[in-house]
């Protein structure tokens, strides 16, 4: 089918809006038309060039939702108008990942999707003019039709507003899980989130469901402790502070930060400033930004005998962490998660419900919604003061 997609031709390149032809889905595979697209910051990361799997051309977007279309033969659990999520992660619950009970990556289409194409045939289901233009993370959503794999389809609840659980494809997932899944706050615990992008307010606000007594929030940009202020303006207070703004218990209860510390007010470390905030460090502590550097000072504000830091954000090719290995001899735990430890095609679907009943946020993510045409407006966005997640309307 012909359709219109958004082409990354090379790196830093604005993305060209084109006409693509879309192949039909062969067997294992479903053809999905995208309604809903988010932008997350791997989208940008890999634009970017900076990441070594990144391939061009290529049709980016990973946090998405949309309706199958077609389906290839052998397909049994999802069918032609059933509403979806299309997971970057897969989930095929026969891999020895799938089977290990130890984590929620899957092997079984990982080597196909880390290089831009399919895995029956090793090619790609997107062309302009017959050139081949490479899959992304085994879902490019930056199209208005695609096609992935069976294993990476979430089928969800037919009355999800998909303009809303398209960020349960990768962002809000991945903070969340982050706290419940891959560290798991216990109540009570002291945590620091390290940006507050979207990833990281929705760490915030699992570790406040978790029952976390004080969590802190550091950010370099002033304008996302502001993000908090403006979602909830009715119960917010924030105290001029300059070295550490302190909410009220009230706002507490809504996004979850309850101080924050920008690393530009202080002289020391930002380690340093948390440790001493904290009486000897944080019990839990999370990297949101994709900082080799912030990743050492997350590690480093953890508690001696217990502290554990999860590694959430993407850092670029040839980054590398570095530590003290005396920080691990004397108990602080270093970890990864990626997409929060869940497990995509069986707990996507729980988390919409989830969403439904109200018991996780989306809609406060949401700052901004444009058109497919104004993607590189919606790229520019991520740069600017108060956005966290900008969601492009497919079909106008
Ligand atoms: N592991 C996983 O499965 C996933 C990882 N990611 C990664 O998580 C990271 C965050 O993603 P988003 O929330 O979409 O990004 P974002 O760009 O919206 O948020 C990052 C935040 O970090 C802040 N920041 C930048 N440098 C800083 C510094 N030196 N100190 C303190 N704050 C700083 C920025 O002001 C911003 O608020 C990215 O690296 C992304 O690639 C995203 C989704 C899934
Ligand atoms: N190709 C990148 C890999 C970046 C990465 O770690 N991706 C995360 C998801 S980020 C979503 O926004 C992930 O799930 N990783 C596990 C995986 O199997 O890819 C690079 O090499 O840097
Ligand atoms: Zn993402
Ligand atoms: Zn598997």
């Amino acid at each position: 089918m012909a359709t219109q997609a958004a082409i990354a031709w090379e790196a830093n390149k604005p993305l060209s809006i084109e006409d693509v032809q879309v192949a039909p889905p062969q067997a294992g595979e479903v053809r999905i038309q995208i309604l809903f697209t988010a932008l997350c910051h791997t989208d940008a990361y890999t634009w970017s060039g900076k990441d070594p799997e990144g391939l061009f051309p290529c049709i980016l977007g990973h946090e998405a939702a949309g309706i199958v279309e077609s389906v290839g033969k052998g397909v049994t659990e999802v069918k032609p108008g059933d509403h979806v999520i299309p997971c970057y992660q897969a989930e095929c619950r026969e891999c020895k990942f799938c089977k290990s009970g130890k984590t929620n990556l899957c092997g079984k289409v990982r080597a196909a999707t880390g290089v831009g194409v399919m895995m029956t045939d090793r090619k790609s289901r997107f062309s302009v003019n017959g050139t081949p233009i490479y899959h992304f993370m085994g879902t490019s959503t930056f199209s208005q039709y695609t096609v992935v794999h069976d294993v990476s389809v979430a089928k969800i609840d037919l009355n999800a507003p998909l303009e809303k659980v398209c960020l349960l494809g990768c962002g809000v997932p991945t903070g969340l899980g982050a706290v419940w899944n891959t560290a798991k706050v216990e109540p009570g615990s002291i945590v620091a989130v390290f940006g507050l992008g979207t990833v990281g307010l929705a760490v915030a606000e699992g570790a406040k469901s978790a029952g976390a007594s004080r969590i802190i929030g550091v950010d370099i940009d002033s304008n996302k402790f502001d993000i908090v202020e403006r979602a909830f303006p009715s119960v917010f207070l924030l105290t001029s502070d300059k070295d550490v703004c302190l909410a009220d218990n009230v706002s507490a209860k809504n996004f979850g930060v309850t101080e924050f510390v920008n690393p530009k007010d202080h002289d020391k470390p930002i380690q340093q400033v948390i440790v001493d905030l904290t009486d000897g460090g944080v019990d839990y502590s999370f990297e949101c930004i994709g900082n080799v550097s912030v990743m050492r000072a997350a590690l480093e504000c953890c508690h001696k005998g217990w502290g554990t830091s999860v590694i959430v954000g993407v850092a670029a090719s040839g980054q590398e962490i570095s530590t003290r290995p005396f920080q691990l001899v004397t108990g602080r735990v270093w970890k990864g998660t990626a997409f929060g430890g869940f497990k995509s095609r069986s707990q996507v679907p729980w988390l919409v419900e989830k969403y439904m009943k109200k018991e996780i946020k989306v809609d406060e993510y949401i700052t901004h919604n444009l058109t497919l045409a104004e993607i590189n407006k919606a790229f520019d966005l991520m740069h600017e003061r108060g956005c966290l997640r900008c969601v492009l309307k497919m079909h106008t």
